[in-house]
């Protein structure tokens, strides 16, 4: 199957983590009713983005947001790339995870952001994920019967290396649950999903949570999907809402064609291999 449709949901986020996964909910429903195959929520949906929330909310892998999305994707039978929640381990440590899941509600993959999002820039946006967060290890590529997609969290993205990895390991389409901010959004959103495109091949796709101008962080939102020629199929504004988009996987080979890229790396002089 070469034509996959999926759903953005740029959704407001709120203290109650019961309602976020209401909201969620809600418009898992109506993306499915209107034909969605593969549904994607935005970064640590179920908490306002707050380092000090981050133990607060975090939840075992099998816990109430786990099962909650698990049976969403179940019950309206489709993929759902379940943005991230902060997720505790054995250890107590904490890592802002994204699951997925399958249209059986299986889990069918699970990346912790490896990268964590620390910065300081200069009357601008601070925030420290490694205060109370973890990092993960892992590269993550699922397959579907679409194909193969990799998957990554918001900060995790601005590594080209990750994503040329994800190429590598087979990925068409690259999804990333993100949250940037007033900052670094206006700067970079667009230029590094078009990089990444471009560079890669692939499609890429970013969701984000709405714009709350009165909350503890301004995500920029700008939701976004980047054809692998590197133009902006669709871009949301800041508001809530959700955008089904169609994604031509025979595009991605076409492109791959024409400019043979992967092909003509020289790989006797420079190589990136997974560890
Ligand atoms: N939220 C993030 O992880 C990253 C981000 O906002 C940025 O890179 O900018």
């Amino acid at each position: 199957m070469s034509k996959i449709k999926i759903a953005l949901i740029q959704m407001h986020i709120e203290e109650d983590k019961h309602k976020n996964l209401e909201t969620a909910n809600k418009f898992i429903k109506k993306v499915a009713s209107e034909g969605c195959d593969l549904a994607i929520l935005p970064e640590m949906f179920t908490t306002p983005y707050k380092t000090e929330n981050f133990p607060l909310y975090a939840e075992f892998e099998g816990d109430k947001s786990f099962n909650t999305l698990s049976n969403m994707a179940k019950e309206n039978s489709i993929y759902l790339v379940g943005g991230s929640i902060p997720e505790k381990d054995e250890k107590n440590l904490i890592y802002n995870t994204s699951y997925v899941f399958d249209r059986n509600g299986q889990k069918i993959a699970k990346h912790r952001k490896v990268h964590l999002f620390d910065i300081d820039v200069e009357d601008g946006q601070c925030f420290k994920e490694s205060d109370t967060l973890t990092a993960g290890n892992k590269i993550t590529v699922f397959d579907t019967e679409f194909g193969k997609i990799g998957l990554c969290i918001c900060f995790d993205f601005r590594f080209p290396e990750l994503g040329r990895l994800m190429a590598q390991m087979g990925a068409q389409i690259i999804i990333v649950p993100a949250a940037f901010n007033m900052t670094t959004g206006p700067a970079h959103w667009d230029l590094m999903f078009r990089s990444r495109a471009v560079d890669n091949q692939v499609y890429t796709v970013g969701c984000a949570p709405s714009r709350d101008v009165n909350g503890c962080y301004i995500s920029y939102g700008n939701s976004i999907v980047v054809s692998p020629w590197g133009d902006i199929i669709y871009k949301m504004d800041e508001k809530e809402g959700y955008k089904i988009i169609e994604l031509d996987l025979d595009y991605v080979k076409k492109i791959r064609k024409e400019l043979p890229l992967m092909s003509a790396r020289r790989l006797d002089l420079y190589e990136l291999n997974e560890k």
